[in-house]
Protein backbone atom coordinates (compact mmCIF):
# COMPACT_ATOMS: atom_id res chain seq x y z
CA UNK A 1 0.00 0.00 0.00
CA UNK A 2 1.54 3.16 -0.93
CA UNK A 3 1.59 5.44 2.43
CA UNK A 4 -0.18 8.76 2.08
CA UNK A 5 1.40 12.06 4.03
CA UNK A 6 0.28 15.46 5.12
CA UNK A 7 2.19 17.53 2.51
CA UNK A 8 4.10 19.43 5.12
CA UNK A 9 6.05 15.42 5.78
CA UNK A 10 6.66 15.32 2.24
CA UNK A 11 8.11 18.66 2.02
CA UNK A 12 10.59 17.96 4.95
CA UNK A 13 11.34 14.41 4.00
CA UNK A 14 12.44 15.99 0.16
CA UNK A 15 14.56 18.50 1.89
CA UNK A 16 16.24 15.77 3.97
CA UNK A 17 16.76 13.33 1.01
CA UNK A 18 18.50 16.71 -0.79
CA UNK A 19 20.81 17.63 1.74
CA UNK A 20 22.08 13.76 2.21
CA UNK A 21 22.62 13.54 -1.40
CA UNK A 22 24.53 16.91 -1.25
CA UNK A 23 26.27 15.39 1.38
CA UNK A 24 27.30 12.12 -0.37
CA UNK A 25 27.77 13.90 -3.92
CA UNK A 26 30.18 16.11 -1.65
CA UNK A 27 32.18 12.79 -0.25
CA UNK A 28 32.52 11.47 -3.72
CA UNK A 29 33.89 14.37 -4.71
CA UNK A 30 36.71 14.46 -1.60
CA UNK A 31 37.57 10.99 -2.62
CA UNK A 32 38.56 11.98 -5.80
CA UNK A 33 40.25 15.13 -4.38
CA UNK A 34 42.30 13.31 -1.92
CA UNK A 35 42.79 10.31 -4.40
CA UNK A 36 41.11 7.85 -2.38
CA UNK A 37 39.08 6.76 -5.22
CA UNK A 38 40.14 8.28 -9.08
CA UNK A 39 37.61 9.98 -11.15
CA UNK A 40 36.99 6.85 -13.63
CA UNK A 41 35.78 4.83 -10.69
CA UNK A 42 33.09 7.34 -9.93
CA UNK A 43 32.49 7.46 -13.54
CA UNK A 44 32.52 4.11 -14.05
CA UNK A 45 30.08 3.43 -10.76
CA UNK A 46 27.55 5.88 -12.46
CA UNK A 47 27.12 3.99 -15.51
CA UNK A 48 26.54 1.06 -14.14
CA UNK A 49 23.33 2.25 -13.21
CA UNK A 50 22.79 2.08 -9.27
CA UNK A 51 21.94 5.61 -8.95
CA UNK A 52 23.86 6.31 -6.03
CA UNK A 53 25.79 9.71 -5.77
CA UNK A 54 28.17 9.27 -8.35
CA UNK A 55 25.05 9.36 -11.00
CA UNK A 56 23.71 12.24 -10.04
CA UNK A 57 27.00 14.68 -9.68
CA UNK A 58 27.36 17.15 -12.50
CA UNK A 59 30.65 16.06 -14.92
CA UNK A 60 31.84 19.89 -13.85
CA UNK A 61 31.57 18.49 -10.64
CA UNK A 62 33.68 15.49 -11.19
CA UNK A 63 35.98 17.37 -13.49
CA UNK A 64 36.86 20.12 -11.04
CA UNK A 65 37.53 17.64 -8.38
CA UNK A 66 40.44 16.17 -10.16
CA UNK A 67 43.60 17.37 -8.74
CA UNK A 68 45.21 20.22 -11.52
CA UNK A 69 41.47 20.88 -13.15
CA UNK A 70 40.45 24.08 -12.19
CA UNK A 71 37.22 25.52 -13.30
CA UNK A 72 38.57 27.23 -16.17
CA UNK A 73 40.51 24.00 -17.69
CA UNK A 74 37.68 22.12 -16.52
CA UNK A 75 35.02 23.83 -18.61
CA UNK A 76 37.44 23.64 -22.13
CA UNK A 77 37.68 19.57 -21.21
CA UNK A 78 33.71 19.44 -21.48
CA UNK A 79 33.82 21.82 -24.61
CA UNK A 80 36.34 19.43 -26.33
CA UNK A 81 34.24 16.43 -25.31
CA UNK A 82 30.78 18.20 -25.91
CA UNK A 83 29.17 17.56 -22.75
CA UNK A 84 26.97 20.61 -21.89
CA UNK A 85 27.76 22.42 -18.71
CA UNK A 86 24.92 21.33 -16.70
CA UNK A 87 25.25 17.37 -17.47
CA UNK A 88 25.17 14.91 -15.03
CA UNK A 89 28.03 11.98 -15.04
CA UNK A 90 24.49 9.34 -14.82
CA UNK A 91 22.61 11.23 -17.86
CA UNK A 92 25.49 11.11 -20.26
CA UNK A 93 24.87 9.41 -23.74
CA UNK A 94 27.05 6.61 -25.05
CA UNK A 95 29.36 8.78 -27.18
CA UNK A 96 30.01 11.02 -24.25
CA UNK A 97 30.68 8.22 -21.76
CA UNK A 98 33.07 6.70 -24.34
CA UNK A 99 35.32 10.46 -24.72
CA UNK A 100 35.10 11.35 -20.79
CA UNK A 101 36.33 7.73 -20.20
CA UNK A 102 39.47 7.91 -22.68
CA UNK A 103 40.11 11.83 -21.19
CA UNK A 104 40.15 10.33 -17.56
CA UNK A 105 42.19 6.94 -18.56
CA UNK A 106 44.55 9.37 -20.07
CA UNK A 107 44.81 12.15 -17.44
CA UNK A 108 44.79 9.56 -14.73
CA UNK A 109 47.73 7.64 -16.31
CA UNK A 110 48.87 10.87 -16.15
CA UNK A 111 49.24 11.73 -12.07
CA UNK A 112 51.14 15.05 -11.29
CA UNK A 113 53.56 12.64 -9.23
CA UNK A 114 54.81 10.82 -12.22
CA UNK A 115 57.05 13.13 -14.43
CA UNK A 116 56.37 12.93 -17.81
CA UNK A 117 58.60 12.89 -20.84
CA UNK A 118 56.18 14.27 -24.00
CA UNK A 119 57.77 14.89 -27.27
CA UNK A 120 55.93 16.85 -29.73
CA UNK A 121 56.76 16.41 -33.42
CA UNK A 122 55.36 17.00 -36.84
CA UNK A 123 55.89 17.97 -40.07
CA UNK A 124 57.83 21.30 -41.31
CA UNK A 125 55.44 24.62 -40.64
CA UNK A 126 52.89 23.07 -38.87
CA UNK A 127 53.68 25.32 -35.53
CA UNK A 128 55.83 22.53 -33.10
CA UNK A 129 57.80 25.81 -32.36
CA UNK A 130 54.73 28.36 -32.11
CA UNK A 131 52.89 25.49 -29.85
CA UNK A 132 55.83 25.31 -27.84
CA UNK A 133 56.50 28.48 -27.13
CA UNK A 134 53.22 28.76 -25.65
CA UNK A 135 53.42 26.35 -23.56
CA UNK A 136 56.73 27.61 -22.31
CA UNK A 137 55.30 31.05 -21.73
CA UNK A 138 52.05 30.07 -20.25
CA UNK A 139 52.68 26.80 -18.47
CA UNK A 140 55.91 27.29 -16.45
CA UNK A 141 55.53 24.06 -14.86
CA UNK A 142 56.88 22.88 -18.15
CA UNK A 143 60.73 22.69 -19.00
CA UNK A 144 61.07 23.07 -22.66
CA UNK A 145 63.98 21.07 -23.20
CA UNK A 146 66.74 23.87 -25.68
CA UNK A 147 68.09 21.63 -28.10
CA UNK A 148 71.57 21.83 -29.69
CA UNK A 149 71.88 22.56 -33.38
CA UNK A 150 74.92 23.48 -36.16
CA UNK A 151 72.38 25.45 -37.96
CA UNK A 152 73.04 29.59 -37.81
CA UNK A 153 70.56 31.48 -35.73
CA UNK A 154 67.57 33.30 -37.55
CA UNK A 155 66.86 37.16 -36.46
CA UNK A 156 65.85 37.41 -33.12
CA UNK A 157 66.61 34.03 -32.07
CA UNK A 158 68.95 33.78 -28.85
CA UNK A 159 71.79 31.42 -28.08
CA UNK A 160 70.83 29.09 -24.92
CA UNK A 161 66.94 30.27 -25.12
CA UNK A 162 65.85 29.24 -28.34
CA UNK A 163 69.03 26.99 -29.72
CA UNK A 164 72.25 26.34 -28.37
CA UNK A 165 74.09 27.72 -31.31
CA UNK A 166 77.36 25.07 -31.80
CA UNK A 167 79.76 24.27 -34.63
CA UNK A 168 80.75 21.14 -36.07
CA UNK A 169 83.36 20.11 -33.53
CA UNK A 170 81.23 20.62 -30.27
CA UNK A 171 78.12 18.87 -32.19
CA UNK A 172 80.66 15.94 -32.33
CA UNK A 173 82.11 16.37 -28.56
CA UNK A 174 78.56 16.31 -27.62
CA UNK A 175 77.64 12.69 -29.49
CA UNK A 176 81.20 11.26 -28.58
CA UNK A 177 80.86 12.32 -24.44
CA UNK A 178 77.07 11.11 -24.83
CA UNK A 179 75.85 14.29 -23.68
CA UNK A 180 72.72 13.69 -25.95
CA UNK A 181 69.42 11.36 -25.53
CA UNK A 182 68.79 11.63 -29.05
CA UNK A 183 70.28 13.67 -32.20
CA UNK A 184 69.70 13.78 -36.32
CA UNK A 185 70.53 15.04 -39.09
CA UNK A 186 67.41 17.05 -40.07
CA UNK A 187 66.11 17.99 -43.61
CA UNK A 188 69.25 16.45 -44.82
CA UNK A 189 70.74 19.47 -43.51
CA UNK A 190 71.79 20.61 -40.25
CA UNK A 191 72.35 18.08 -36.91
CA UNK A 192 70.23 18.60 -34.31
CA UNK A 193 70.52 17.39 -30.51
CA UNK A 194 68.75 17.12 -26.88
CA UNK A 195 71.03 17.55 -24.59
CA UNK A 196 70.73 14.95 -21.81
CA UNK A 197 71.53 16.50 -18.92
CA UNK A 198 68.74 18.97 -18.33
CA UNK A 199 66.16 16.41 -19.08
CA UNK A 200 67.34 13.74 -16.62
CA UNK A 201 67.36 16.42 -14.10
CA UNK A 202 64.19 17.85 -14.47
CA UNK A 203 62.49 13.80 -14.34
CA UNK A 204 64.44 13.13 -11.20
CA UNK A 205 63.05 16.33 -9.55
CA UNK A 206 59.26 15.09 -10.47
CA UNK A 207 59.11 17.94 -13.33
CA UNK A 208 57.53 16.86 -16.86
CA UNK A 209 59.73 17.50 -19.76
CA UNK A 210 58.64 18.56 -23.29
CA UNK A 211 61.23 18.06 -26.44
CA UNK A 212 59.96 19.67 -29.20
CA UNK A 213 62.21 17.79 -31.79
CA UNK A 214 61.97 16.06 -35.50
CA UNK A 215 60.71 12.27 -36.39
CA UNK A 216 64.01 10.30 -36.30
CA UNK A 217 64.90 11.80 -32.54
CA UNK A 218 61.17 10.71 -30.98
CA UNK A 219 62.09 7.15 -32.15
CA UNK A 220 65.40 7.67 -30.81
CA UNK A 221 63.64 8.43 -27.60
CA UNK A 222 61.16 6.30 -27.26
CA UNK A 223 63.12 3.50 -27.93
CA UNK A 224 65.59 4.78 -25.24
CA UNK A 225 62.74 5.76 -22.78
CA UNK A 226 59.31 3.67 -23.66
CA UNK A 227 57.53 5.08 -21.13
CA UNK A 228 58.05 8.63 -23.35
CA UNK A 229 54.67 9.90 -24.65
CA UNK A 230 54.99 10.62 -29.06
CA UNK A 231 52.61 13.92 -29.54
CA UNK A 232 52.59 14.13 -33.66
CA UNK A 233 51.20 17.70 -34.18
CA UNK A 234 49.02 17.90 -37.08
CA UNK A 235 48.26 20.95 -39.63
CA UNK A 236 44.66 21.35 -40.57
CA UNK A 237 45.63 20.75 -44.22
CA UNK A 238 48.30 20.33 -46.42
CA UNK A 239 47.37 23.44 -48.25
CA UNK A 240 47.73 25.30 -44.90
CA UNK A 241 50.70 23.60 -43.78
CA UNK A 242 52.31 24.95 -46.95
CA UNK A 243 50.88 28.30 -46.58
CA UNK A 244 52.30 28.52 -43.06
CA UNK A 245 56.27 27.52 -44.29
CA UNK A 246 55.86 30.29 -46.88
CA UNK A 247 54.26 32.66 -45.04
CA UNK A 248 56.90 32.38 -42.49
CA UNK A 249 59.53 32.93 -44.73
CA UNK A 250 62.38 32.08 -42.74
CA UNK A 251 63.15 29.56 -45.69
CA UNK A 252 64.66 30.09 -49.50
CA UNK A 253 62.17 28.08 -51.86
CA UNK A 254 64.85 25.67 -52.75
CA UNK A 255 64.78 24.71 -48.84
CA UNK A 256 61.25 25.28 -48.65
CA UNK A 257 61.13 22.28 -51.26
CA UNK A 258 63.28 20.39 -49.26
CA UNK A 259 61.56 20.97 -46.05
CA UNK A 260 57.93 19.69 -48.11
CA UNK A 261 59.72 16.37 -49.12
CA UNK A 262 60.27 15.50 -45.73
CA UNK A 263 57.23 16.24 -44.46
CA UNK A 264 55.60 13.63 -46.99
CA UNK A 265 57.55 11.60 -45.06
CA UNK A 266 57.45 12.58 -41.91
CA UNK A 267 53.27 12.87 -42.36
CA UNK A 268 53.41 8.81 -43.23
CA UNK A 269 54.84 7.88 -39.86
CA UNK A 270 51.73 9.67 -37.57
CA UNK A 271 50.52 6.11 -37.03
CA UNK A 272 53.75 5.56 -34.76
CA UNK A 273 52.81 8.04 -32.40
CA UNK A 274 51.21 7.89 -29.07
CA UNK A 275 48.61 10.60 -29.75
CA UNK A 276 47.62 13.47 -32.54
CA UNK A 277 47.21 17.23 -31.90
CA UNK A 278 45.67 19.58 -35.11
CA UNK A 279 46.66 22.62 -34.57
CA UNK A 280 44.08 24.71 -36.16
CA UNK A 281 44.41 27.13 -33.15
CA UNK A 282 47.47 27.70 -30.91
CA UNK A 283 46.14 28.09 -27.45
CA UNK A 284 43.83 25.05 -27.79
CA UNK A 285 46.51 22.49 -29.19
CA UNK A 286 48.83 23.32 -26.63
CA UNK A 287 46.63 22.80 -23.89
CA UNK A 288 45.98 19.55 -25.66
CA UNK A 289 49.31 18.88 -25.24
CA UNK A 290 49.43 20.40 -21.74
CA UNK A 291 46.59 17.65 -20.38
CA UNK A 292 49.37 15.06 -21.76
CA UNK A 293 51.82 16.07 -19.76
CA UNK A 294 49.56 16.59 -16.48
CA UNK A 295 50.53 19.79 -14.98
CA UNK A 296 48.87 22.47 -13.35
CA UNK A 297 47.53 25.58 -15.43
CA UNK A 298 48.83 28.92 -15.36
CA UNK A 299 47.25 31.10 -12.82
N1 LIG B 1 47.47 27.48 -35.35
C1 LIG B 1 48.08 28.29 -36.23
N2 LIG B 1 47.34 29.05 -37.06
C2 LIG B 1 47.93 29.88 -37.96
N3 LIG B 1 49.28 30.01 -38.11
C3 LIG B 1 50.05 29.26 -37.30
C4 LIG B 1 49.51 28.38 -36.33
N4 LIG B 1 50.53 27.77 -35.67
C5 LIG B 1 51.66 28.26 -36.22
N5 LIG B 1 51.39 29.16 -37.19
C6 LIG B 1 52.35 29.89 -38.04
O1 LIG B 1 52.93 28.93 -38.91
C7 LIG B 1 54.30 29.24 -39.14
C8 LIG B 1 55.16 28.02 -38.81
O2 LIG B 1 55.13 27.80 -37.41
P1 LIG B 1 56.40 27.23 -36.64
O3 LIG B 1 57.63 27.98 -37.02
O4 LIG B 1 56.03 27.21 -35.19
O5 LIG B 1 56.46 25.75 -37.22
P2 LIG B 1 57.41 24.51 -36.88
O6 LIG B 1 56.56 23.29 -36.92
O7 LIG B 1 58.20 24.78 -35.65
O8 LIG B 1 58.36 24.52 -38.16
P3 LIG B 1 59.81 23.86 -38.45
O9 LIG B 1 59.73 22.41 -38.14
O10 LIG B 1 59.98 24.10 -39.91
O11 LIG B 1 60.78 24.60 -37.60
C9 LIG B 1 54.62 30.47 -38.30
O12 LIG B 1 54.57 31.61 -39.11
C10 LIG B 1 53.52 30.50 -37.26
O13 LIG B 1 53.24 31.80 -36.84
N1 LIG C 1 65.98 15.27 -33.64
C1 LIG C 1 65.92 16.55 -33.26
N2 LIG C 1 65.24 17.45 -34.00
C2 LIG C 1 65.18 18.72 -33.55
C3 LIG C 1 65.77 19.12 -32.37
N3 LIG C 1 65.55 20.44 -32.19
C4 LIG C 1 64.79 20.84 -33.21
N4 LIG C 1 64.57 19.79 -34.05
C5 LIG C 1 63.77 19.79 -35.28
O1 LIG C 1 64.49 20.35 -36.35
C6 LIG C 1 63.59 20.85 -37.32
C7 LIG C 1 64.01 22.17 -37.87
O2 LIG C 1 64.02 23.14 -36.88
P1 LIG C 1 64.30 24.66 -37.24
O3 LIG C 1 64.36 25.37 -35.91
O4 LIG C 1 65.58 24.71 -38.00
O5 LIG C 1 63.14 25.13 -38.10
C8 LIG C 1 62.22 20.91 -36.64
O6 LIG C 1 61.46 19.82 -37.14
C9 LIG C 1 62.55 20.66 -35.20
O7 LIG C 1 61.50 19.99 -34.52
C10 LIG C 1 66.48 18.13 -31.60
O8 LIG C 1 67.04 18.40 -30.52
N5 LIG C 1 66.52 16.88 -32.08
Amino acid sequence: MPRVNPPEVDRVAAAQAAVAARRARAAVKRSVADRSRTALDVAETAWKGQGGPESTLRVRELLTSVPGLGPVRAAGVMERLGIADAKRVGGLGVRQRVRLREFLLEREGASPERARLVVLAGPTAVGKGTVSTHIRDNFPGVLLSVSATTRDPRPGEIDGKHYYFVDHAEFDRLIAEDELLEWATVHNQNRYGTPRGPVDAALDAGDSVLLEIDIQGARQVKRAMPEAVLVFLLPPSWEEMVRRLVGRGTESPEEQQRRLETAKVELAAQDEFDHAVVNDDVARAAQEVVDLLAVPAAR
